[in-house]
C-alpha cells in the first residue's frame, strides 16, 4: 500500500482553484451585503457529507461466485482553515461536499473497505493529507448488515439476508500531526438497539424512599433493554496503526467480546439493578480487551408493568402469581454510564 508515502500525496493550498470567479476582496460578502448585526463570532466550523450509501462487493479470488458483501451510511466531515466560507462568502477553502462524497467512493474502490474503523482512519486521513487548510477530518460510518443466506442448510454464495435489528457504528476523528500529515486517529465503535429481555433473575430493592415514593421493592421482576454501548479504542498513532490492529482483528475482536459479555451478564446475573450490571459489563470487557480505553452504556429500562385481576372472580395475576404483564412504551427508565480503564475525574 502506497498511500501513506509523501511522495503520492500533493496537498491542495485553498485558494488555488478560485481563477474565473470573483476574488473574496472582489466581492461583498453577504454579511456584508446583508448589513447584519456586528454581534457574534463563528467559534466552531465543520461540513461536509451526510447519507453517503455505498456498497462494495468482494469476489473470492479462487471462486468469483462466492462474494461478500460489505454496506455503509457514512458521513464525513472536515474542519480546517474554512471559516472566511461561513464569514466573508469566500468559497475558496470549501472543498465541495460533493467532491467529499465522490471521494468516498473512490477511496471504497481502492481501499479495503473492512473493518469500518479501517475505511474511516484511510478516508479521514486522505483529506488531512491532501488539503493543506483541513486540519481534522470526521468520519462516522453507519454498518448494513447483511448476513449470508442458508439454502438447503447449505451458505449461499451470493445471497443475503438483511439484519434490521441490532446495528453497528464507528465513529472515527482523524486529527493533523505536528508535522502537517495526518496523525492521530481516534476510534469509537458502537452497537446499538440489541434488544435483549429476561423474564426473571433481575430486582430492584432498597432504593431510596421518600413522600414521592410509590415503587415497592422486588426481587423478581422483568428487565428489558436496547443495549446501546461505545466502546473508544487507546489513540492510534495514525491510520498505518488502525491498519496494523485491523490486521490484529482488534477491532473485531473488541465488538465480539463486548458482546458476548454483555448477553452472558444480562442473562446470568441476577440483576441488582441496571446500573450495576452495566457497570459489571464494561468492567469485565475493559479487562478482556486491552485496546479498549473506555465504554459508554446507555440502556432503557423498558418497563413490563404487573396487572391486578382480581376483579374477575378473584384472579391472582400479581406477585409470584404474575403471569400477565402490559409492556409499556413510555414513559422508560435511562441508565447511562462511562467506564474508563484510568482514573479520569467525573465531570
Ligand atoms: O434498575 C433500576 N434502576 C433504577 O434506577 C430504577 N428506578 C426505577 O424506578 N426502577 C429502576 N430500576
Amino acid at each position: 500500500m502506497t498511500k501513506y508515502t509523501d511522495s503520492k500525496v500533493h496537498k491542495v493550498e485553498a485558494n488555488q482553484a478560485t481563477a474565473p470567479f470573483a476574488t473574496p476582496e472582489s466581492s461583498t460578502s453577504i454579511s456584508d451585503s446583508a448589513n447584519v448585526g456586528a454581534e457574534g463570532q463563528l467559534s466552531w466550523a465543520r461540513y461536509g457529507k451526510d447519507n453517503v450509501r455505498v456498497l462494495k462487493v468482494s469476489r473470492d479470488p479462487t471462486d468469483r461466485e462466492t462474494q461478500h458483501v460489505t454496506e455503509y451510511v457514512v458521513c464525513c466531515l472536515l474542519e480546517g482553515n474554512v471559516d472566511r466560507s461561513y464569514t466573508h462568502a469566500d468559497n475558496s477553502p470549501i472543498v465541495a461536499t460533493d467532491t467529499i462524497k465522490n471521494t468516498v467512493f473512490i477511496k471504497a474502490k481502492e481501499n479495503a473497505i473492512e473493518p469500518a474503523e479501517l475505511f474511516g482512519a484511510e478516508l479521514g486521513s486522505h483529506f488531512v493529507n491532501t488539503y493543506k487548510h483541513i486540519h481534522s477530518a470526521h468520519v462516522d460510518i453507519s454498518l448494513v448488515t447483511w448476513t449470508r443466506m442458508s439454502v438447503a442448510g447449505k451458505p449461499h454464495k451470493h445471497s443475503f439476508v438483511a439484519n434490521k435489528n441490532e446495528r453497528n457504528f464507528v465513529h472515527v476523528d482523524v486529527f493533523e500531526g505536528a508535522n502537517g500529515r495526518a496523525g492521530p486517529v481516534s476510534i469509537t465503535s458502537q452497537l446499538k438497539d440489541l434488544t435483549v429481555l429476561k423474564s426473571t433473575g433481575s430486582m430492584f430493592y432498597g432504593f431510596h424512599r421518600d413522600e414521592y415514593t410509590t415503587l415497592k421493592d422486588t426481587n423478581d421482576r422483568i428487565l428489558s433493554t436496547d443495549i446501546d454501548a461505545s466502546w473508544r479504542f487507546g489513540q492510534f498513532e495514525n491510520a498505518a496503526a488502525v491498519a496494523a490492529a485491523a490486521k490484529d482483528n482488534v477491532f473485531k475482536n473488541a465488538y465480539e467480546v463486548l458482546r458476548s459479555n454483555t448477553l452472558e451478564i444480562f442473562a446470568t446475573q441476577n440483576s441488582p439493578s441496571v446500573q450495576a450490571t452495566m457497570y459489571d459489563i464494561a468492567r469485565k470487557t475493559i479487562a478482556e480487551v486491552p485496546s479498549i480505553d473506555n465504554i459508554t452504556i446507555s440502556l432503557p429500562n423498558k418497563h413490563y408493568v404487573e396487572l391486578p385481576l382480581d376483579w374477575y372472580k378473584g384472579t391472582q395475576n400479581t406477585g409470584k402469581n404474575a403471569e400477565v404483564y402490559v409492556p409499556t412504551s413510555d414513559p422508560n427508565g435511562l441508565i447511562k454510564c462511562t467506564v474508563s480503564r484510568h482514573a479520569r475525574a467525573k465531570l
